[in-house]
């Protein structure tokens, strides 16, 4: 920022150290603490209410650091109790050397930094509108001059405007959605036995355990509003289409005769094209003549909606709802606030809305944990006597043991507790679940004994030769299972690569000028491209962190370097051939979403002429080439971010944890990370200690989404 803010508040204007407030905030934007947009909105607000006190502005910039976090709000009094970690400053990794630290910026001993009297300073400043729970206060006063202010002060805590407009607008669409509801037709008890009979274990046949499979499809069939959680292959895809199928066949047989308009959506184009891919395999389990009554095609969330260029909003809106009468959002925990708000605008009034998702996953990149919030008290099940009447009804299921005093949201939120994928020797499902519950003892003895489809690795130092052996070779360790054959690494796709590349070569050189013969070689070039990009998928590397040697970029150098050794690429700087790229921003002029994956490789085109391209596979199974110089936005993905690979799969997952501790490692990346892996997974790490200090370290963000959307509507 060229010109500081200055602040001047009383008490602000020199703390424990000697440089004002305003220096000190502008120095920790010099070191990264703070991005510019926080002091710049500190400016802003400055500039048009010059009178304001200097710990308000103080609380602006914090409120807007934090959102920067994925927290929703600021939460005043974890702040003052903590602000250090509330903060998370010094950030990753980094000193504070002579930098004063937030607590010294807001000393506890100064009665300005009590609770009370820093509620007082919000209440009492024309920046900040107040909601109160007794309903005296801004809402309600449409004389109020305070109804556009910035920031929004709700239950102790602070909200930038547009964050808390959201949050309300969720809640109010939720609500709604949630009072929509459908009398199911009385011989929907057995089309539901008759669906999912076959899904049943004998222990859930006799009544021992929950069939959740059933209890979730009762539960969507009769409101508007229906959240599925469940871990890695618990069977949401197989419960939602056998869903669809029953209300489908309802709707068709219903006096108006009409089939519902179903769409399907995913975050993003990688978790599209893997819903894509199940529905299909769930699809064919179906009786016969209810197959055709499922969609097969799966958009993104942001082609559904209709991206328009350089604008934040949507074609589709409240004013121009989506055209459909049901919608399912599966991967729902990447879904942010802010979408969430424009999706549920865009859903007509009678639409009903399906949200899949594993509520234990890392939250969405931008700010909000709405699947979290949704499923803030999933595990105990929570449902009323109404419920119980009704899901003892329609599946003859006893849920007694999950019976409490849930509210309206409660009732409609359904785990799957079972993975199909992961049988009961599996020790990435045992891993997986130990992680989940915190239990250390149970995740040290799955560690210290590898299964067949379970590895690790002590990395003894940075030149510990065994991140490069694996990310090359895959695993040949003997414990591993043979079944699925053995761990790739990065070394099959490649050599893959060479090999089908100079074939092209040598068939190219014979065709000469015949038509039919260049036709037949770019089919073959196709089918290469998909061949890579299903051996690419094969193996990811993944880190915990961005920075340092264990971080995406240390890890992308060492990784190429150990592969240019091999031969197997010819340089690691630039375009290559084998540079495996990820999209880091959407681009709507290409197409090309945040997350989509691309192999560059020399290609042939219809004139015979062969140019270094970026391959990147379509979700409806095309191929898209585009130049590298059109390529702004991406980065080397040898690598990849724990956050980045959410939403998507791979054979062989291989995970790095860094030598020292950071805020980032908690459980939820640890779960994220090893329920990437579909059939191996391995974990590297310098200290292993490092994985109990992660169980122990839980994801939190300051939201009140979960509180409003549990509120007694009036
Ligand atoms: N009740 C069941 N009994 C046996 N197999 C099942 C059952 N439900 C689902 N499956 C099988 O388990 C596998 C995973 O199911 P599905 O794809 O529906 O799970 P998911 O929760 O959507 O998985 P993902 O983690 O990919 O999102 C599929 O092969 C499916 O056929």
């Amino acid at each position: 920022m060229s010109q500081s803010i200055s602040i001047t508040d009383e008490g602000l204007k020199s703390v424990s150290h000697k440089a004002p407030l305003s220096e000190v905030l502008k120095a920790y934007e010099t070191q990264g603490w703070l991005r510019p947009l926080d002091l710049a909105f500190a400016k802003f607000l400055q500039q048009h209410y010059p009178n304001t006190c200097g710990s308000v502005l103080l609380m602006a910039v914090w409120g807007s650091h934090q959102l920067g976090r994925g927290h929703l709000c600021l939460d005043l009094a974890m702040l003052l109790e903590s602000p250090e970690q509330l903060l998370a400053l010094p950030p990753e990794g980094r000193r504070h050397d002579d930098l004063p630290l937030p607590s010294q910026l807001m000393p506890a001993s100064r009665p300005q930094w009590q609770l009370p009297t820093l509620l007082a300073r919000l209440k009492a400043s024309p920046l900040v509108e107040v909601e109160e729970n007794d309903g005296v206060d801004a809402f309600n006063d449409p004389n109020s001059q305070r109804r556009n202010a910035p920031l929004v002060l709700s239950q102790g805590r602070l909200y930038l405007r547009r964050y808390f407009d959201y949050e309300c607008q969720v809640s109010a669409l939720i609500h709604q959605r949630l009072n929509t509801t459908v009398t199911p037709p009385q011989q929907q008890r057995q089309s539901l036995d008759a669906l999912f009979a076959s899904l049943k274990s004998d222990a859930e046949r006799s009544g021992e355990q929950v069939h959740w499979q059933s209890v979730a499809a009762a539960l969507a069939s009769r409101s508007g509003f229906t959240v599925i959680s469940g871990g890695p292959g618990t069977g949401k895809t197989t419960t939602v289409v056998r869903l669809l199928a029953l209300l489908q066949n309802q709707a068709i047989n219903s006096d108006g005769g009409g089939r519902l308009r179903i769409k399907l959506a995913a975050p993003t184009g990688k978790a599209a094209a893997r819903l894509s891919e199940s529905l299909a395999g769930a699809r064919d389990q179906l009786p016969p003549e209810l197959i055709d009554t499922i969609p097969t095609e799966v958009s993104t969330l942001h082609r559904l909606l209709g991206t328009r260029h350089n604008s934040r909003r949507f074609k589709h809106h409240s004013g121009n709802p989506l055209h459909l009468d049901l919608l399912v959002v599966d991967e729902a925990s990447m879904v942010d606030l802010e979408m969430m708000a424009q999706l549920l605008s865009a859903l007509p009034e009678h639409g009903r809305l399906i949200l899949l998702g594993d509520k234990d996953q890392l939250a969405s990149v931008e700010a909000g944990a709405v699947l979290g919030d949704l499923c803030q008290y999933a595990d105990g099940g929570n449902y009323n006597p109404q419920t119980l009447a009704y899901v003892q009804q329609q599946t003859g299921i006893d849920l007694r043991d999950y019976a409490g005093e849930g509210t309206e949201l409660d009732q409609q939120v359904v785990v799957l507790r079972h993975s199909h994928r992961f049988d009961a020797n599996s020790g990435i499902g045992r891993l997986a679940k130990a992680v989940n519950d915190g239990n250390i003892a149970a995740v040290k003895q799955h560690l210290s004994q590898p299964s067949a489809d379970l590895g690790t690795r002590v990395l003894i130092d940075e030149q510990d030769r065994n991140l490069e052996r694996l990310c090359v070779v895959g695993d040949d360790n003997d414990v591993r299972s043979q079944k699925q054959g053995l761990p790739q690494g990065y070394g099959n796709y490649l050599s893959q690569m060479h090999q089908g590349l100079a074939k092209l070569a040598e068939q190219a050189q014979s065709i000469g000028d015949s038509a039919t013969g260049w036709q037949s070689l770019l089919e073959q070039q196709d089918q290469l491209i998909h061949k890579l990009h299903t051996a690419f998928a094969q193996f990811q590397l993944l880190c915990a962190v961005r920075e340092g040697e264990y971080g995406v970029q240390g890890l992308n150098r060492r990784v190429a370097e150990a592969l240019r050794s091999q031969g197997l690429i010819e340089q690691t700087q630039g375009w290559y051939s084998g540079r495996p790229v990820i999209v880091t921003r959407n681009d709507y002029g290409l197409k090309l979403m945040n997350g989509d994956v691309g192999i560059c490789l020399p290609v042939f085109d219809e004139q015979g002429e062969r140019r270094l391209k970026v391959a990147f596979l379509t979700i409806d199974g095309g191929i898209k080439l585009v130049m590298p110089s059109r390529l702004s936005d991406v980065e080397t993905v040898f690598a990849m971010t724990v956050h980045k690979s959410q939403g998507s799969e791979f054979a062989h997952t291989a995970m790095v944890l860094p030598p020292a501790d950071n805020p980032v490692l908690t459980r939820e990346l640890l779960y994220t990370g090893i329920t990437r892996a579909r059939h191996w997974f391995t974990l590297l790490m310098p200290r292993p200690s490092l994985v109990n200090t992660m169980i122990k370290r839980r994801t939190f963000r300051s939201s009140g989404l979960g509180q409003r959307l549990r509120k007694p509507q009036v």
